[in-house]
This record gives structure tokens, sequence and C-alpha cells, in this order.
């Protein structure tokens, strides 16, 4: 995590001047839908641990700063109730759960409620250790559940036994460790929508990526809640971006905290980013309303950061702008 933000804050810029930025314009178009600026809310699990309205807040919030909203698996309200809320592009978040009927209908549902893509996240066929969770004995409050999993066995709200965190257990339980490259095969079958892959740290794996008909890879190192020391994903970034040499769009998450961090992960060959944590502390103090400030935060640094680097088009944000 700590080497997500470093990698940040190593890059330096190069500012071209004399160049007319009287109107920057932050807007994209990725995967389809229209954004006001390249920015998605990640996927993170139980937004209801946040705000008691959960992801339906974020949803709106996202929604009225016109960003992308990557509703996670482990989701604690319905897809149907988040998109009733939502004024922008929703994509779906899939753990390949072993239960492969469950799995499908997750897929169906998300179609039927108007998501425009699906994230499987590759880099968690197993939870990462994390010494907190299990010496707090990490547990969901009873009240809290996985809306869209229809999970009576789940028993995350197991009574907080010390060494030991539900998540973990919950995810050893559903999540299937064993697939490989071979089964993507069946999710492509599965569904038109688009799928992207989240988890991807290396030029071999979005080769791989590009080859298995992927519509997009998602360069991230879990905000370092997954193997500990692996690269940090704007590191990794360069590699996948040359390995797929625009086929397909590539994304960056990791410790992504301000416009000019935007700026950098464009430049670097990004083509939009996912904010994660950020989306959690905003939701908590301000709910949907907390979100859009946030998100709006980050429009008006990014545009900021536009001007004075003397790139007003988002089309101008490539590495001549990075010492
Ligand atoms: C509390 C929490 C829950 C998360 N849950 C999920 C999840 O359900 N699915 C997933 O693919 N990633 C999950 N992530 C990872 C995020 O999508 C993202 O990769 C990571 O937080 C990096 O961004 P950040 O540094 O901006 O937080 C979670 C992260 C956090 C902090
Ligand atoms: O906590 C996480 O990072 C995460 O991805 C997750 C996985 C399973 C259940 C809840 C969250």
């Amino acid at each position: 995590m700590d080497a997500n933000r470093t990698a940040f804050d190593a890059v330096r810029l190069r500012p071209r001047v004399l160049v007319d930025v009287a109107e920057p314009d932050p807007a994209v178009r990725l995967i389809g839908s229209g954004l006001s600026v390249p920015v998605g809310v990640a996927p993170t699990a139980y937004h209801r641990m946040a705000h008691p309205d959960g992801e339906v807040e974020t949803a709106r919030g996202t929604g009225v700063a016109g960003a992308l909203f990557v509703v996670s698996t482990f989701a604690s309200r319905t897809l149907e109730d988040i998109a009733a809320s939502a004024a922008g592009p929703l994509w779906l978040q899939l753990y390949w759960l072993r239960d492969r009927a469950k799995l499908t209908r997750l897929v169906r549902r998300a179609e039927a409620a108007g998501f425009s893509a699906l994230v499987l996240t590759v880099d968690t066929p197993h939870l990462g250790l994390r010494r907190r969770d299990l010496r707090n004995g990490f547990a969901l409050d009873p009240e809290l559940a996985p809306a869209n999993l229809d999970d009576q066995d789940a028993n995350l709200q197991h009574q907080g036994r010390d060494g030991e965190s539900a998540l973990a257990r919950h995810a050893a339980q559903a999540f299937d460790a064993s697939i490989t490259w071979a089964d993507l095969a069946w999710l492509r079958g599965l569904t038109t929508l688009p799928i992207l892959l989240k988890g991807v740290l290396t030029a071999e794996d979005a080769l791989l990526a590009v080859e298995s008909e992927m519509n997009g890879v998602i360069v991230s190192n879990h905000g370092g809640r997954q193997l500990d020391g692996a690269v940090p994903s704007l590191v990794a970034l360069r590699e996948v971006v040359a390995a797929v040499g625009g086929r397909i769009p590539v994304l960056v998450d990791g410790s992504v905290r301000s416009g000019r961090d935007v700026f950098v992960a464009l430049a670097l060959g990004a083509r939009a980013v996912l904010v994660g944590r950020p989306v959690l502390w905003s939701l908590a103090v301000g709910g949907g309303d907390g979100v859009a400030d946030m998100l709006r935060l980050l429009t008006r640094e990014f545009v900021q950061t536009m001007a004075l680097t003397g790139r007003p088009r988002v089309a101008d944000i490539d590495d001549s702008a990075i010492a």
C-alpha cells in the first residue's frame, strides 16, 4: 500500500506553457459510456459499514459527479436498488464463485438491471493474509450481509473469535481457487457484456487477457491487501500498457488520491483510474453528497493539472508530460 503511494509521489511533471488552456475538457468515453472525468469508484465490499443506505448512496453521489461505479460482488444492497439510484454507468465486479449457477444468476441480474460491463477480480483466489483482521477477529455486524449472494451459509457474523477473519473464511468457502485462463472461455460465452480483468500486474498476463478476448484490464495490487510486497500498480502500469499496445483499455487503481494522480496515471497510459478507500471515507462522512464532493474535488484538481501542464484535452496527456 505504501509503495503504491510512493510511486505516485515519485513522478514529476513537465509543464508546457503558452498553450490555450482557457477551457480544459476532462470528459472521456470508456467502454461505451460517457464520463465527466476518467474516474471510477473501485469495487469495495459492504458499503453499509460506512453508511446505513450503503451502495444506493454511493450510486447517487457517483452519478451526480458523472463518474463510473464498479459494484462489488459483496455489495450490501441489491443490484436492482443500486441501479434505481444510479445516474451514471454501473459495472459489476465478480469473484469466481465455486457455484457457477450462482455466478450465472449474478450476471443475468446485472444484465437485466442495465449494468454495462463485468470486472472479474483475478488477484484473490484466496484472501490475502490480513493480520489485523485476524487479530481483531473481523466479523460483520448482524444487520449486514452480502445482498446479492443469497448465502444462508455465509456465517459472516460469527462472533469475533481471535485469530480468525470471517471474510477470509467466507472467501475460502465461496471462491473457486482452481480457475485458470482456460476457464475464461466459459465466462466469455455466458454473456455479451464487456469483461475486464482486475488485478493484472505483468505484461505476460496482460497479453493472455488480450488473447482471452477480454475487453480491458485493471492494473491493481488490490490496494496492497493481497500479496504483500507486490509491485506497485503505477510501476506495473508501464509494462502492461506496452504489452497491450492499445488493443484494449488499461485502467489502474491503488492510492489515487488527487486529480494530479489521475493525470499521472493517464500520462503513463491508463484510460481511467479507480478510487477505493476515499469513497468509503467520504461516504461515511457525507453519504452520497460526500462521495459527489470527493469526486468533484478530484475533477477540479485534474482540470487544474491539465491547465498548468498545458494539456487541455485528455488526448494531449501522454508520457511527454512526465520527466
Ligand atoms: C475495504 C475494501 C474492500 C474491498 N473489496 C473489494 C471487493 O469486494 N472486490 C474487489 O475486486 N476489490 C476490493 N477491494 C480493492 C479495491 O477495489 C481497490 O483495488 C483498492 O482499494 C485500491 O484502491 P485504493 O488505494 O484507492 O483503496 C477492496 C478494498 C478495500 C479497501
Ligand atoms: O476485502 C477485500 O479486499 C475484498 O476484496 C473482499 C473479499 C471478500 C469479501 C469481502 C471483501
